[in-house]
């Protein structure tokens, strides 16, 4: 399972956990404008917004599980199991293969408002990238600083909804998501009062009360009610340093512990690496699931007029700063 958030203070942040029981050797993978990008079924982009994210690059083409452009934009795909199906070649329609679909909006566009308009006429086609790298079963979060959106391809065609909350975990569909928020409405921040009954006395003996029902377990309609919580309460500084880490701290609340989700004998799910970028400035921050250290890598260091991809393999060591 996986979460995607963004995060506004004085900058604005886009990022997410990959929770997975293997890797599939990502890099941050910067890909600059000139690079060129074929579709399958779509006219290529010789030239475009340069780009940086998590990816793995196959047969040089980086295949991105998130990214933010030069313009800010930001887009995740996340686990979408038994409800994303892809669809046959539509004519008259724009055809992107799912593998595709984070290139093509976010080397072409600046704002959500764009993007939706471009939704308008896509078909997400059921062409995979070869059999190494079959179609993933995914949706998407794609953002701005102002506004959010989330894409569900499924049997009746192609969803999109406002994400109000800035959150994107795995199933249920989306709209199930939002509604499932309605059973948490009395959560708070505050001490709880209580409406129990004027029979009883009641003792706030701790602080957190009038959280308590806030899920903590690790299933995807859980974590997507946690992070909503915890984000949408968060509260930090503006400064890069208070908001990257608060950004981290809304991620760690449902980060994934290895242990607690068994996918096949002795297999467990864990949060691979957690990611932060800064959509104002290009600087994509990530943890991984060993190494607590953040590592950052600044787009805006390389060639961004260059044709070749620049990646940078993730540091999973642990990396222990000794005070004696
Ligand atoms: C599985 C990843 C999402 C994390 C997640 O939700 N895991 C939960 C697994 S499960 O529900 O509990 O089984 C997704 C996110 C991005 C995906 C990758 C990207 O889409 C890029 C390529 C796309 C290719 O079609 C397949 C390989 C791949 C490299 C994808 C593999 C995998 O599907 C990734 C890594």
């Amino acid at each position: 399972m996986c979460t995607g958030a963004n995060y506004t203070t004085r900058d604005h942040y886009f990022g997410r956990n990959l929770d997975l029981e293997f890797s599939y050797n990502e890099t941050v993978t910067v890909t600059p404008r000139n690079f060129p990008f074929a579709f399958r079924r779509s006219e290529s982009l010789v030239t475009h917004h340069a780009m940086i994210g998590m990816a793995t690059i196959a047969d040089g083409y980086p295949l991105y599980y998130d990214a933010t452009n030069e313009q800010g934009l930001s887009m995740a795909g996340l686990n979408f199991p038994g409800n994303a199906v892809y669809h046959p070649e539509a004519p008259g329609r724009t055809n992107i293969t799912p593998f595709e679909f984070i290139p093509w909006i976010l080397g072409q566009f600046e704002t959500v408002g764009e993007v939706k308009s471009a939704l308008e006429t896509m078909n997400l086609v059921d062409i995979s990238f070869n059999e190494t790298f079959p179609l993933s079963p995914l949706h998407w979060i794609i953002s701005d600083r102002t506004e959010s959106i989330t894409v569900e391809s499924v049997a009746e065609g192609l969803r999109v909804y406002d994400n109000p909350v800035g959150v994107l975990t795995n199933n249920p569909p989306f709209d199930m998501q939002m509604f499932n928020l309605n059973n948490f409405m009395h959560l708070s921040k505050h001490p709880p009062e209580t409406h129990f009954s004027d029979e009883l006395e009641f003792d706030v003996y701790s602080r957190g009360m009038g959280a308590i029902g806030l899920p903590g377990d690790l299933s995807s309609a859980s974590r997507f009610v946690k992070a909503a919580f915890t984000k949408l309460n968060s509260v930090s500084g503006e400064t890069e340093s208070e908001s990257i880490s608060q950004f981290f701290q809304i991620l760690g609340s449902v980060a994934q512990q290895r242990g607690c989700v068994e996918v096949s004998p002795d297999e467990f799910e864990i949060t691979i690496y957690s990611s932060c970028c800064n959509t104002d400035t290009g600087v994509y921050y990530y943890t991984t699931y060993e190494n607590s250290r953040i590592t950052a890598v600044d787009m805006h260091r390389e060639d961004l007029d260059g044709r070749a991809l620049i990646d940078y393999p993730l540091i999973h060591e642990q990396q222990i700063l000794r005070q004696n």
